[in-house]
């Protein structure tokens, strides 16, 4: 502390600098330097960007990752609103610094010397509306995030939120090879939406706190790609062909059915930053160094013949450090099944493979043609 900080003339320059904010915790390039800034607590811990930041998942997890005793300062970016979402959660008196930054001039301020990276940027879907209607949009603003990232803080540990993640994935690896910087380990597609629905639906069947319960959930993160693995539910436990049936479909159909309930106003918001600040804390714990922290993400994999798959894996220094086995499916679990919205069946693999080489085929064209532009 400088040695006059706490002399009167000090405390009270400080007080009317506060009388006084002009957006305190926005970076203005020519106001505030990150040294310059305040610092609330100032306690060790990870640099955290959510970008993104002034939207429906935005907001809420801008708030839960506030609340994390893990992360020690928080930069707030999105193209719009970030000085009243920063001035807001500034105000939280826990001890991360949060500084705001706002449109594409400042998003390598807000990236740069990042740890972690959460990108719940883009359009969410109305109701008719499948994940992949959202590609045109959200393909071109997650490419300009994530050159963004491979600029500022080409170390840092990426979780992809924005849809279709079965998509967006693709491209971020895509654009991070391109830069030179790409490591599969740090890329983090967030699925962990769906075993939250799984966990509370099974909970739900069984009659326990859904806290007790965890199902792992593979695959992809769209319709029939979303496969929980009902034969693998923690704790062991069985369920009748029609508890099967029934969880599948509603875990599936978990984000059609917000869609549908908003009417409109957009999809998941509040249970999705709920998992993302989840997720995200197991990512921070792993990068800490803690052991055995695993969860299920949407990563490149060599789990099944496809280049990105959704499976267990266990968090580390430096991301998903192993991803672990499938482990025993059910024939429920590996039967082919129907594609989504009328795709056709190939007939000899199973549902969650055919579903994942149609998005990631479809993917790879246009991603050829956006990063051509
Ligand atoms: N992975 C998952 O399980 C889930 C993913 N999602 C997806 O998350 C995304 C966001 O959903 P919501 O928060 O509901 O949408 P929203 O529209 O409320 O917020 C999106 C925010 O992104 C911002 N944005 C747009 N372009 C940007 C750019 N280039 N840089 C930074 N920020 C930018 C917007 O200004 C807006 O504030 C959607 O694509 C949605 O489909 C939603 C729920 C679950
Ligand atoms: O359904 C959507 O569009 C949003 C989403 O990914 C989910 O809620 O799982």
């Amino acid at each position: 502390m400088h040695p006059d900080a706490t002399s009167p003339s000090h405390r009270i320059a400080r007080v009317a600098a506060h009388l006084n904010p002009t957006r305190p915790q926005m970076e203005e390039p020519a106001a505030l330097r990150p040294a310059a800034c305040r610092a609330k607590g100032g306690a060790p811990g990870f640099k955290v960007a959510v970008v993104g930041a002034a939207g429906g998942i935005g907001q809420s997890l801008s708030l839960l990752m506030k609340m994390n005793p893990l992360v020690s300062v928080l930069h707030l970016y999105d193209v719009v609103n970030t000085p009243g979402v920063t001035a807001d959660v500034s105000h939280m008196d826990t001890s991360a610094v949060v500084r705001g930054f706002i449109g594409q001039q400042q998003l390598e301020a807000a990236l740069t010397g990042m740890d972690l990276v959460i990108i719940p940027a883009g359009l969410p879907r109305k109701p008719g509306m499948t994940r992949d209607d959202l590609f045109n949009k959200n393909a071109g603003i997650v490419r300009s995030i994530c050159e963004g990232v491979a600029k500022s803080c080409p170390n840092a540990i990426v979780n992809l939120i924005s849809n279709p993640v079965n998509s967006t994935v693709p491209i971020a690896a895509e654009v991070f090879k391109r830069a030179g910087t790409y490591c599969p380990k740090r890329l983090l597609g967030v699925t962990t939406l769906d075993v939250a629905r799984a966990n509370t639906f099974v909970a739900e069947v069984l009659g326990v706190d859904p806290r007790e319960v965890n199902v792992p959930v593979v695959g992809g993160h769209a319709g029939v790609t979303i496969l929980p693995l009902l034969s693998q539910v923690s704790p062991p436990c069985s369920f009748t062909p029609d508890e099967i049936s029934y969880l599948t479909n509603r875990i599936q159909n978990g984000g059609t059915e917000v869609v549908e309930a908003k009417a409109g106003a957009g999809s998941a918001t509040l249970s999705m930053a709920f998992a993302a600040a989840k997720f995200a804390d197991a990512c921070l714990r792993g990068m800490r160094g803690d052991a055995g922290i695993v969860e299920c993400s949407y990563v490149a994999s060599e789990v099944t013949e496809l280049p990105f798959f959704a499976s267990k894996v266990r968090l580390g220094r430096g991301g998903a450090e192993e991803i672990l086995p499938l482990g025993p499916l059910n024939d429920f679990e590996s039967r082919p099944g129907e594609g989504e919205e009328g795709a056709e069946r190939e007939h000899s693999e199973g549902r969650v493979v055919h579903e994942q080489v149609r998005s990631y085929e479809w993917t790879v064209p246009n991603l050829i043609q956006i990063c051509k532009d």
